[in-house]
């Protein structure tokens, strides 16, 4: 089976969060499956940057006329990949990041350059490419949604599609006034088009388009066609039914793992776990923590609203007191950054902050911290928690989404089975987050429990394995349709 995946982002190319881990990881784990995948996605200058480096061969394929632009596919295998990159360097060749500029701010253009990646996907799909006719599209997230749009709205044989939403918060909606200019025909300034409350909704189009919409997590996708998580597109969403699925998010276990990281102080696993404390004594070097017996707590995340961090921000005095201490490797919303910042200056060897974006620092951190903290209001799935199970670093999480799904709360029955693998609050706020963390202490206080509690989190399948079978079993079943 050919399968086109279309992200914005695909690790180890290009990554600003969680959407480039699965770009990147699910399409080796579905090779196992049948699956052939090729991965589309925009030359930015990283990408093309990458490419060159590698001194990989390239193929080069015109691409006539996208949204008016000109533009060029690069064919090349990569990484393990079978990429296509997108070369349009008058929408993608920018300074800055693949959504903002240096400045952090939006492009104008952001509804033009994910408009053409989608566009450029449809066409490709259609037969552009000389040889290569994929019998599923497989798109990801609002940047990618029109492909199914483009596809349904062409009276030409088209592949089945599916889309994922990674986040349903993200949704790519602008004025009416982009309508003209993205191609479309009239008919789809509707209600089963792209119109959406008087503006275009890139994401809103594409789950009416597509033919199975999954999402991250089983819970996510109960959490979405309610009025709370629905984010406005829960009539909609509860509309698909049971072309509505969650499939769990995997990791790539080659990347995170604790036996053979070349970013971490020295290797370790579940049956020597005393190697795990070099990379605590390391984690302490690095952030300039006094060196004590006591935990360390971590949080590695965009520092937004969604993930809870203001929660954390605010209670680092509380952690000091109860002789936590904190390690934090984030950006975000300014007032957390600097709620972080401030404690650090009143505790500068307790609370260590890294703003910024730092992958291989995210990997020490997950090695040698005791705990991630991940109060969030609302998860998808949530990937930080699960490279925490692999680490051995125990997640303390919010009883939302991906991250019920996937961790096993330490209340009795589960500590007492060893089956238990984190701590779960269930309500986002500041006594239910303090209550979690003061538990937490009491597990950290009996070491046994705890080293059995580390050693069920790193046994945990955190693998691509069955999800990949899951996406697997939908593409098969939409072949025969
Ligand atoms: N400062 C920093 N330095 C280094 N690494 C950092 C970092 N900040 C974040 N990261 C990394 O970025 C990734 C974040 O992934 P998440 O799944 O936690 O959230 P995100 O909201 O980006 O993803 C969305 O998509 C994913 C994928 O489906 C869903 O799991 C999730 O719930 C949804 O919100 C992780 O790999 C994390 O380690």
């Amino acid at each position: 089976m050919k399968i086109l995946s279309i992200a914005a982002e695909v690790f180890p190319l290009i990554k600003t969060g969680g959407l480039a881990d699965v770009a990147g990881a699910l399409p080796s784990a579905l090779s196992g499956h049948g699956c052939d995948v090729t991965t589309m996605l925009p030359g930015y200058p990283v990408v093309l940057k990458a490419i060159e480096a590698a001194g990989a061969k390239v193929e080069v394929l015109p691409l006539d006329d996208v949204l008016g632009g000109t533009a060029r596919l690069l064919a090349v295998k990569l990484s393990g990949m079978k990429l296509l990159v997108l070369d349009m360097p008058e929408l993608y060749d920018r300074l800055g990041g693949p959504y903002t500029d240096t400045a952090g701010h939006d492009y104008g253009d952001n509804w033009r350059r994910f408009a053409a990646l989608s566009k450029a996907g449809a066409m490709v799909a259609q037969g552009a490419i000389d040889g290569y006719l994929p019998d599923i599209v497989h798109v990801h997230d609002w940047q990618a949604a029109l492909t199914p749009v483009y596809l349904a709205a062409s009276n030409r044989p088209r592949p089945k599609t599916v889309l994922t939403i990674h986040n349903l918060a993200f949704q790519g909606n602008y004025p009416s006034g982009i309508f003209p200019q993205l191609g479309l025909p009239a008919a789809s300034w509707s209600i089963e088009g792209v119109e959406y409350y008087g503006n275009v909704g890139f994401l809103k189009g594409g789950l009416h388009a597509c033919d199975v919409v999954t999402t991250v997590s089983p819970t996510y996708a109960k959490e979405i066609v309610t009025p709370g998580g629905g984010m406005g597109l829960d009539g909609l969403l509860l509309g698909r039914g049971s072309r509505l699925v969650g499939i769990v998010n995997g990791i790539d276990t080659t990347v995170w793992d604790p036996e053979a990281d070349p970013a971490i102080a020295a290797p370790y696993s579940p049956a020597d776990m005393k190697s795990r404390l070099h990379n605590k004594r390391a984690l302490e070097g690095e952030f300039g923590l006094r060196r004590e017996n006591g935990p360390i707590f971590s949080v590695v995340s965009r520092l937004t609203w969604q993930k809870g961090l203001d929660l954390v921000a605010e209670i680092c005095d509380e952690l000091v007191e109860r002789g936590v201490r904190l390690v934090v490797v984030g950006s975000g919303e300014a007032i957390i950054e600097g709620t972080f910042q401030a404690a650090h200056s009143r505790h500068p060897d307790r609370v260590g902050v890294r703003i910024g974006y730092d992958e291989t620092l995210s990997h020490r951190v997950q090695a040698g911290a005791d705990a991630i903290l991940i109060p969030s209001r609302f998860e998808p799935c949530g990937l930080t928690q699960l490279y925490g199970l692999r680490y051995g670093c125990i997640p303390v999480v919010a009883k939302v989404g991906g991250l019920a799904d996937t961790v096993v709360d330490a209340n009795y029955a589960a500590v007492s089975a060893k089956a238990a693998t984190g701590v779960i609050f269930t309500s986002p706020e500041r006594d239910s987050l303090l209550a979690a963390v003061d538990r937490t202490l009491e597990l950290y206080e009996d070491a046994q429990v705890w080293r059995t509690m580390q050693a069920a989190a790193m046994k945990a399948d955190v693998s691509w394995e069955k999800s990949a079978a899951l996406y697997a079993g939908i593409y098969r079943d939409l072949t025969k349709e």
